[in-house]
């Protein structure tokens, strides 16, 4: 079976973070494994608190995971301080890690900051240039390509722009932003619009975490990267159109959805 480690924040909902990245990872036909950079106290209404681990414990983590069950890719994403990304960004490279997608999660769908002003610059300079693929939404790529995104063809200018100072893929992504459910695949010097149909569901905490989950898996499995895109927007649209509805706030998804009604998964006795 394949591999894959998430290094990320947990999400005491349940919908986003470590959460729905061992959810996607196990949907996806690989063995889910979990560094954790901090815990949030979190319900689909807010972030009420966050207790960041320490850079030596979250090395200490990534560690027992490569000296024991190689991951064939990671998945970075909640990253709250320059230390812990400093210390995955050693790591990383001390392991020679191959298909890392780096989610550069910014701020939670709820409105809540989940990375302090200093560390997007440590993000950049470290991980970006570790990154097989990046994968921002519109306002992550607002930031890191210093444009303003208000049509595709900013969208196409901005993710050139991000790939060719990080020498990396970017997908970014149309999300609930901009230009419904189509996102663009930048790659050596060339793209690709991959487009969704729109699900009208309001409930989408966790999205982002779930698209890059599902990517690293299917480059654990050994799929091109157009092919993990491609596969990876499929599971997300499944994800969503099975209308999931918890909470006050914008739900989670539900990540087993091919499950449901089947096996050991019967929602009833
Ligand atoms: N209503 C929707 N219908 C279909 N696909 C959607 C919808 N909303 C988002 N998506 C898809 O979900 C993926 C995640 O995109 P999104 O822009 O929402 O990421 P994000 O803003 O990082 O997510 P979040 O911050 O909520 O975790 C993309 O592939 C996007 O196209
Ligand atoms: C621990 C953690 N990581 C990432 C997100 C972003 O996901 P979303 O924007 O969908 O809330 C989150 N809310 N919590």
């Amino acid at each position: 079976m394949k591999t894959a480690l998430t290094i990320a924040g947990s999400d005491s909902s349940g919908g986003a973070g470590i959460q729905a990245d061992l959810k996607t990872m196990t949907a996806n036909g690989v063995y889910a494994m979990s560094a954790i950079t901090a815990l949030t106290a979190q319900n689909t209404t807010g972030v009420q608190g966050i207790f960041e681990v320490s850079p030596e414990f979250l090395k200490q983590q990534i560690d027992s995971v490569f000296t024991d069950i190689r991951p064939d890719a990671v998945k970075i994403g909640m990253v709250s301080s320059a230390g812990l990304i400093q210390a995955i960004a050693e790591k990383l490279k001390e392991y020679k890690a191959e298909n890392i997608v780096v989610d550069p999660v910014m701020v939670a769908t709820s409105g809540a900051k989940l990375i302090s002003d200093d560390a997007i610059g440590t993000l950049k300079e470290c991980l970006f240039p570790l990154a097989t693929v990046l994968t921002p939404n519109i306002p992550e790529a607002k930031v890191l390509s210093d444009m303003d995104i208000t049509t595709a063809e900013e969208m196409v200018e901005a993710a050139k722009k991000i790939s060719e100072t990080y020498h990396c893929a970017v997908l970014l992504k149309g999300g609930h932003q901009l230009n419904d459910a189509n996102d663009l695949l930048y790659r050596d010097g060339g793209y690709r619009w991959f487009n969704g149909k729109r699900i009208d569901n309001p409930n989408t905490h966790g999205t982002g975490c779930t698209l890059s989950s599902a990517i690293a898996s299917n480059l654990a499995k050994g799929y091109d990267l157009d092919t993990a895109v491609e596969q990876a927007k499929a599971y997300i649209s499944g994800a969503l159109a099975a209308m999931l509805d918890l909470g006050a706030g914008s739900g989670p998804m539900n990540h087993a959805f091919e499950f449901c009604g089947k096996g050991f998964a019967k929602e009833e006795a």
